[in-house]
């Protein structure tokens, strides 16, 4: 049973969802009342917290077994609970090597205690992913707030909270138990931005550690399908990997982990904070073959490449017009051709006047599925690990569970509900209970990192031409590359982050959700262009959308005769979704994650603990597809 109300959407939004869930095509085969059913029920699961909490776990610095134990040493520690706590015990995923799984326990039954303070629905979805409330997540508090005060914390859930409020009478949801460590006049009136640690929670609905400062640099926290996108794209060491639109660097740090640090990464991302938050990341995670750029990704193909074959598009009316290639800030070839971890940090291609992707419609650099900038109001030392419920007070566009892999020195507004687990006043690699770097610097036998020996024996076909060492180093002089340069791209796509979870409520318009299509087009283009023959494009999204997903997929399709859809692995979502005319294969080969809220509720007061395989089907709504280009 749902425990709480449905995500909260604008009326003409819910529509426009209601009309792709019930397609023409989807009604055909299910029928009119379970599609109805269906779309009601995903709206129910997406404002609850997923069944676990997902950890990538650092496997270039340690193996998965090794970091399991430490993990639940250090959570047991910080939690000063019992190591038996159920939703303290790391357990390894069966499919994915490199991911261990905490399960979120909930809703538990909890009392209410104390005065109430609410918190806005951003800071609530993290609060209910472990993370405590930072003061610029608060919206109204009663007028004596003490330091030491117990409060209950309850999250508004249509935006109708004014800050400052001193009580609250709108729809709010309980989220449990806290002790304050700020008073209200501290929240409200010290003139200037609230800044730190406001509620330290104490007793959650949905029981979940805190991930602040744990293992910041073996352990990484990232959604379940944004984990398999790496593994779907099956990166090689020694590849030239393309990641387009790269920040926070949950998909690139893994990719790089994926090629044992091996060969190039290439990130772009169009923010310049944010690449910042990916270089910090990159080297907390001692992840020295990533390049990272602030770079208009659409324009990231040279214009002097001649346009050959290989970007066999054919002019539709739907396709964008190519954006020219290069910025006249573009980063100088010259300044960063040398790989070193140290030029990570230098290594700034920056450029405040980097012209701006945005589609005429789309929204602001902030858009709904992408990590805003840290909050200036964060205290760098506030929670590095942690979702911050601090930047969460505005219901800004950032996407509430999209994992900020940065989040080094500030916890990301971006990332309400899905911690980063790096931090930068990481314990040194001697740390007692930390292996060294450089102990763990070679992968065990049993390292995930290691190519399986399936995908190794699909690499003749599958593996593009062998790079030119010479052409390397120029592709790690940053954007614009020439055309067919890389082996492997990555597109995760900005999109209208609807498969977020959990998720209260949206404020994004129809107008907005409707403007990523044309963005993610004018991408698509430009990640056929910069793959070579022979290479693999994997494209995904956080959102659950046909246009943003099978639409995609059939337009590229039929756009670029040069790719077609390849098999994933591994398969642990459900297939493509109908309504865009793709076939029965066609769709098989998709994987969607349709966000199902588990079975079973409290029992006797006892919150059930999740099954494992619940796991790949309790999750943030996701869709990756996978093509080669011939
Ligand atoms: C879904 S997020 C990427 C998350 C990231 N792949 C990860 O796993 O951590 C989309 C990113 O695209 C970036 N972006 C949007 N438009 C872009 C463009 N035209 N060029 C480059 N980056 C862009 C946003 O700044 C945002 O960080």
């Amino acid at each position: 049973m749902p425990f709480f109300p449905p995500v909260t959407l604008r009326p003409d939004v819910r529509e426009h969802l209601r009309n792709t869930f019930t397609n023409e095509e989807l009604v055909a085969t299910v029928g009119e009342e379970v599609a109805s059913q269906e779309f009601e029920a995903l709206l129910s699961s997406l404002s609850h917290p997923p069944s676990f909490t997902c950890v990538r776990v650092n496997t270039h610095l340690a193996p998965r077994s090794h970091v399991q134990e430490l993990l639940h040493h250090e959570l047991t520690k910080q939690c000063g609970c019992h190591g038996d706590d159920a939703s303290l015990v790391p357990v390894p995923h069966p499919q994915l090597p490199d991911v261990l799984l905490l399960p979120i326990i909930g809703p538990r039954c909890v009392s209410v205690l104390g005065s109430e303070v609410v918190v806005g629905a951003q800071c609530g979805s993290a609060v209910l992913r472990g993370a405590h409330v930072f003061a610029p997540g608060i919206l109204s508090a009663p007028k004596s707030l003490q330091v030491g005060d117990a409060v209950c914390v309850f999250s508004d859930v249509e935006g109708k909270c004014t800050r400052g409020a001193k009580s609250f009478g709108g729809q709010k949801v309980f989220l449990g138990n806290g002790v304050c460590e700020m008073g209200r006049h501290d929240v409200f009136c010290s003139g200037n931005t609230p800044r730190g640690l406001a509620v330290r929670m104490t007793e959650r609905l949905y029981a979940t550690p805190c991930f602040d400062r744990v293992l910041p640099h073996l352990v990484f926290l990232q959604n379940l399908p944004s984990v398999l996108v790496g593994h779907v794209l099956d990166p090689r060491p020694g590849e030239c990997v393309l990641d387009m639109c790269a920040a926070p660097g949950g998909k690139t740090t893994h990719i790089a982990t994926l090629m044992q640090n091996q060969g190039l990464v290439v990130a772009l991302d169009k923010i310049s904070s944010k690449v910042e938050r990916l270089r910090e990341t990159a080297s907390c995670l001692q992840l020295d073959c990533i390049r990272a750029f602030c770079y208009n990704s659409i324009q990231a193909a040279s214009s002097l490449s001649q346009p050959s074959a290989s970007s066999l598009s054919q002019p539709s009316a739907s396709s964008p017009t190519q954006p020219s290639a290069s910025s006249p800030t573009q980063p100088s070839a010259s300044s960063l051709s040398q790989a070193s971890a140290s030029s990570l940090s230098q290594a700034s291609a920056s450029s405040p006047t980097q012209p701006s992707a945005s589609s005429p419609t789309q929204p602001s650099a902030s858009s709904p599925t992408q990590p805003s900038a840290s909050s200036p109001t964060q205290p760098p030392a506030s929670s590095p690990t942690q979702p911050s419920a601090s930047s969460l007070s505005q219901p800004s566009a950032s996407s509430p569970t999209q994992p900020s892999a940065s989040s080094l020195s500030q916890a990301s507004a971006s990332s309400p509900t899905q911690p980063s687990a790096s931090s930068p006043t990481q314990p040194s690699a001697s740390s007692p209970t930390q292996p060294s770097a450089s102990s763990l610097s070679q992968p065990s036998a049993s390292s995930p990192t290691q190519p399986s020996a399936s995908s190794l024996s699909q690499a003749s076909a599958s593996s593009p031409t062998q790079q030119n060492p010479e052409q390397d180093s120029d592709l790690a002089s940053g954007p614009p590359f020439p055309e067919e340069a890389f082996d492997r791209v990555l597109l995760d796509a900005p999109c209208s982050g609807l498969g977020q979870r959990p998720n209260m409520a949206t404020s994004s318009s129809l107008k907005e959700i409707r403007s990523y299509q044309p963005l993610q087009r004018k991408l698509l283009h430009t990640a056929v262009r910069l793959l070579k023959r022979g290479g693999v494009l994997v494209y995904s999204t956080c959102t659950v959308t046909l246009a943003e997903n099978e639409e995609q997929v059939a337009w590229a399709l039929r756009t670029f005769p040069c790719l077609s859809l390849q098999p994933q692995e591994p398969h642990l979502g459900e297939q493509g979704m109908l309504g865009a005319g793709l076939s029965h294969d066609q769709r098989a080969l998709l994987q969607r994650f349709r966000p199902r809220l588990r079975g079973g509720g409290t029992t006797e007061g006892h919150a059930p603990t999740p099954r494992l395989h619940e796991a790949n089907s309790d999750t943030i709504g996701f869709f990756i597809a996978k093509f080669m280009k011939s």
